[in-house]
């Protein structure tokens, strides 16, 4: 077995879709691991992967961890093996606390975000020497980019990234709701608001690509003296843009502490 994903939850979901849709491995080499048995036994019959249980792990070759963090502590002593390269997803749990609960060296830590469900995700990834020696970090590589984009970080910049990127399309969606409530408070059907709303932020993040600083949209958008100027002075009074600086302080720290609970 080439793969055993340990959590077949909205991550592990996508990850076995989108390597066995990229063709990076078949279902055949995947096997399925998860508490909610009726779950996995499901996903196993709809995929053609084969469902596990702890013993079984054994037999494969890597573990990809995608568990929330308070569970792993439970579960590390069934989940370390002897010759698997392990690829954990969990936020905040740090190479250090991986290496030290499975045994082995052979860890990559990866932060994807939601986007991997729709191949868009930004993965962070990062490994010690030994787990790009046994080909750990070129597998683990692969296996996110079958879900979108991968980038090298330093460790001590995961945090960083989870409370930014990983984080980012929670922000994004209550930008949205927000917005739509102010359609709707203004008088436009909730659906239409809703449906304006997500289509602007594709639009808007098509746009932000082509321009090399967010401030040259918003300069553009903004007419003198207009009705978008009008907006953006209440949003600079609110404090929105400290609000989302503060929202990715908070989170960055809260991954920092979950780690810490994990150790
Ligand atoms: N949801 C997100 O946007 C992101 C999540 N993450 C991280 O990825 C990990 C997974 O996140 P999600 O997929 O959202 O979580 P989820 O809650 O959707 O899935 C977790 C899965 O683990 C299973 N599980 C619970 N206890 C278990 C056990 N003892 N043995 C085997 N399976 C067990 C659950 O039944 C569930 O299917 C988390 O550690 C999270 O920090 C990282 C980046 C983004
Ligand atoms: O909220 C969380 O803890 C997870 C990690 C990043 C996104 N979701």
């Amino acid at each position: 077995m080439r793969l055993a994903i340990v959590g077949v939850g909205k991550l592990g979901l996508a990850l076995l879709e989108g390597v066995t849709a990229r063709g990076v491995m078949s279902a055949g080499e995947i096997g399925l691991l998860d508490a909610n048995a009726g779950r996995a036994a499901e996903l196993a019959e709809r995929s053609g992967a084969r469902v596990l249980t702890p013993p079984d792990l054994r037999a494969a070759e890597r573990i990809l961890v995608s568990v929330q963090p308070r569970v792993f502590p439970e579960i590390s002593e069934w989940l370390a093996q002897e010759n698997a390269g392990y690829i954990s997803t969990m936020a905040g749990v740090s190479t250090a606390t991986l290496t030290r609960r499975l045994g082995t060296k052979r860890v990559v830590r990866v932060m994807p975000n939601l986007a991997a469900t729709i191949g868009l995700s930004q993965t962070a990834i990062t490994a010690p020497r030994e787990a790009e020696g046994a080909g750990d970090l070129a597998f683990a590589r692969q296996l996110f980019g079958s879900v979108g984009d991968v980038y090298d970080l330093p460790e001590h910049l995961f945090n960083a990234f989870t409370g930014m990127s990983a984080s980012g399309p929670a922000y994004a969606a209550v930008f949205a709701e927000a917005l739509a409530d102010g359609g709707v408070r203004m008088g436009l059907p909730r659906a239409l608001a809703h449906e304006l709303a997500a289509k602007l932020l594709v639009a808007s993040g098509e746009l932000l690509q082509q321009r090399a600083h967010p401030g040259l949209l918003k300069d553009e958008v903004a007419s003198p003296g207009g009705t978008t100027i009008a907006g953006l002075e209440v949003l600079e009074a609110a404090g929105v843009r400290g609000a989302l600086m503060g929202a990715v302080v908070a989170a960055t720290r809260r991954g920092s502490d979950l780690g810490k609970d994990q150790e």
